[in-house]
């Protein structure tokens, strides 16, 4: 992990910063405010830039926190019990702010069409009903660990997480491609496109729902969405799961949504050893209120322990971004030159 704290006086700035946006823009869905984020991502502590785009432009880790921050638990007020369930005016829009102006300086923060409605920064909080699933409103199931949007040509560069609240010191888990010990056989299999990633529940349930769209023009985008998704489901395209460079690679993969079957034997052996490593190498992070972590996607992955969900109002709740390192490379599937929500 690369680790940075803040000390009080950068915690008071980077309150002054929140106070400052948190009063001009009432929500992070305004367009006005996702144009600035670049800008005001460069008002952050001269630390937290520094160390942010060293952990950009030097890879010296897969997963970075950033603590320090402190949360006013009376202000975000109790957990909702679905992340649908809030007014227009986010009780957690400082920390929603927060972690987009950190992930500025990583790339440019995205979201989709087809996952949480569209929404710019997602809640990941449990949800009645869902105690079961591999998606972020699960809880009693651990989420076997993978890399963000494995299945998508426009995954995230980054996946940031930010603690709200986490009373049961629940711990995400992740791994470092950089820690693990894979023979050249092996390697050399995993980097020929013999895989299959098929989407997650997250963004197949949001493919299939009936949403409102607010244009023809996204009307348009929306139904190619939802075609290319169910698509990847149907009928996933081959890829590799290593990528890059031989002696450095990245690496693209989420076993639970792969299929074993489709896979011809050698490619499913090496998938195996693969899995095995990272499970040997698997680690926890257990964030605390205030705690902001990246993980590099293409060089790390990550997942959650199981929990016992409560329903009180007091469950774990964090706040998660994408963040895109080159916008352009998903233009065909947004609709405007700066719209961040990729259908
Ligand atoms: N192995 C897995 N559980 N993969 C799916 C990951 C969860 C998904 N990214 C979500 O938004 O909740
Ligand atoms: O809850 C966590 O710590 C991470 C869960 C996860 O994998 C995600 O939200 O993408
Ligand atoms: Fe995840």
């Amino acid at each position: 992990m690369f680790d940075l704290t803040i000390d009080d006086r950068e915690a008071r700035e980077v309150g002054a910063l929140l106070d400052d946006l948190a009063g001009t823009y009432s929500t992070v869905e305004d367009p006005a405010f996702q144009r600035r984020l670049p800008v005001h991502a460069h008002e952050l502590p001269v630390r937290v830039r520094e160390h942010l785009t060293t952990f950009r432009l030097g890879e010296p880790a897969g997963v970075c926190v950033i603590s320090g921050c402190q949360v006013d638990q009376d202000r975000v007020g109790p957990t909702p019990a679905h992340w649908r369930d809030q007014g227009p005016v986010s009780p957690a829009l400082r920390e929603e702010i927060f972690i987009l102006l950190c992930g500025s300086l990583l790339g440019d923060p995205i979201g989709w069409s087809t996952q949480h409605d569209g929404r710019f920064v997602h809640d990941v909080l449990p949800v009645p009903g869902d105690e079961n699933e591999q998606i972020g409103t699960g809880s009693a199931q651990t989420i076997t660990w993978h890399v963000e949007d494995a299945f998508h040509p426009f995954r995230g560069d980054y996946v940031g997480l930010m603690c709200l609240r986490n009373p049961d010191k629940v711990a995400t888990t992740y791994a470092d491609m950089a820690d693990l010990e894979i023979d050249e056989e092996t390697a050399e299999v995993l980097a020929e496109p013999r895989f299959y990633i098929r989407p997650d529940n997250s963004h197949l349930n949001g493919a299939s729902a009936n949403g409102t769209v607010p244009s023809p023009g996204a009307a348009r985008l929306m139904a190619a969405s939802r075609e290319r998704i169910l698509g990847m489901h149907n009928d996933p395209e081959p890829v590799p799961v290593l990528f890059g460079a031989d002696h450095a690679p990245y690496l693209r993969l989420d076993p639970y949504f792969m299929d074993f079957d489709r896979m011809d034997q050698e490619a499913a052996v090496a998938l195996k050893r693969l899995s095995a490593e990272i499970d040997r190498n698997l680690r926890e992070a257990t964030l605390a209120p205030g705690d902001v972590c990246f993980v590099d996607n293409f060089r790390a992955v990550h997942g959650r322990n199981e929990f016992t969900a409560r329903y009180d109002g007091t469950d774990r709740w964090l706040k998660r971004v994408n963040v895109a390192r080159d916008l352009r490379k998903s233009r065909e599937a947004r609709l405007h030159a700066e719209s961040r929500i990729i259908f």
